[in-house]
């Protein structure tokens, strides 16, 4: 699966569901029973969360894009599928989530790919599921001050901490991720798919129980003027970066 929403992939509403609906495909044809998720947009995996979608607009379209981002992390955390990510670019914040959410991880060797929940330095915060996905991930310690300092990590470092399984040399990241695909479809299928799930679920039910809830969250949240002058802050500086 081969992301491409230029510039930046960010995980606008349309792309969330673009991606949901190709997850979807996948998963309902018995021929597939694998994914290596990577990036059509050369140097960066994906920007993370639109934040377009987040940014002056009303509380019901925040709602329902809080709805589709929920979405589509259950689907992918949860998939019966083996899922893979070649991250080949720098991926920041719902990005990282989204290869967080994979079952292994092979990530291109080039200082500019840094990847992390970088929520704070936006003046926001990364929600108690994206935090769960971290702390599975690299543990309770290097999550809480990853999370607190807005961590972008560059290869090494990933590698260091677990944010990745691997890490190759650019042009080999596509062939690393399928010769670790390799063993993961080694294993029966029933068996692996029950461990992940035996594995994730409990994590996963934590939004489940409380998936109505954590959008009011959201979307009181965001709506906060101080919020959302933090985040024109933000867009504005991304763009001055270019003059
Ligand atoms: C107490 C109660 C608590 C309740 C809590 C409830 C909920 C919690 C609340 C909120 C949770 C929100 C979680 C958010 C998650 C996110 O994912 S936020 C997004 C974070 N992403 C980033 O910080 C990355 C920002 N982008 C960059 O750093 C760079 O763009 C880059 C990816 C490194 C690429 O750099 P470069 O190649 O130089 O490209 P440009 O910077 O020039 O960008 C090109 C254009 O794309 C626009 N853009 C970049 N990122 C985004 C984005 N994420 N969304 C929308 N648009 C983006 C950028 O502005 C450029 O636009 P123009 O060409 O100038 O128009």
């Amino acid at each position: 699966m081969k992301m491409r929403n230029p510039p930046v992939n960010s995980l606008s509403l349309e792309f969330l569901t673009e991606l949901l609906i190709s997850l979807e495909k996948l998963e309902s044809d018995k021929a597939f029973h694998a994914i290596i998720l990577t990036s059509d947009c050369p140097g960066i995996f994906s920007a993370g969360l639109d934040l377009m979608e987040m940014c002056g607009r009303d509380p019901t379209h925040y709602a329902e894009y809080w709805k589709a981002v929920q979405e589509l992390w259950l689907r992918f955390y949860l998939s019966h599928l083996v899922v893979i990510s070649a991250i080949n670019g720098v991926n920041a914040a719902g990005g990282c989530l989204l290869a967080l959410s994979c079952d292994y991880r092979v990530l291109a060797d080039n200082p500019k790919y840094a990847m992390g929940l970088n929520e704070t330095l936006l003046g926001i915060i990364a929600p108690f599921w994206f935090k769960d996905t971290l702390v599975n991930t690299v543990g309770h310690r290097t999550a809480e001050r990853a999370l607190q300092l807005g961590l972008l990590f560059p290869p090494a470092e990933a590698l260091q901490v677990g944010m990745v399984d691997k890490v190759v040399p650019e042009d080999q990241v596509l062939s690393a991720a399928r010769s670790e695909l390799a063993q993961w479809l080694a294993i029966p299928g029933h068996a692996r798919q029950l461990t992940k799930s035996l594995m994730r679920k409990p994590t996963a039910d934590r939004l489940l129980k409380e998936r109505d809830a954590d959008i009011q969250n959201f979307v009181r949240f965001i709506s906060r003027d101080a919020i959302q002058k933090a985040l024109r802050v933000y867009l504005e500086k991304l763009k001055q970066k270019k003059t």
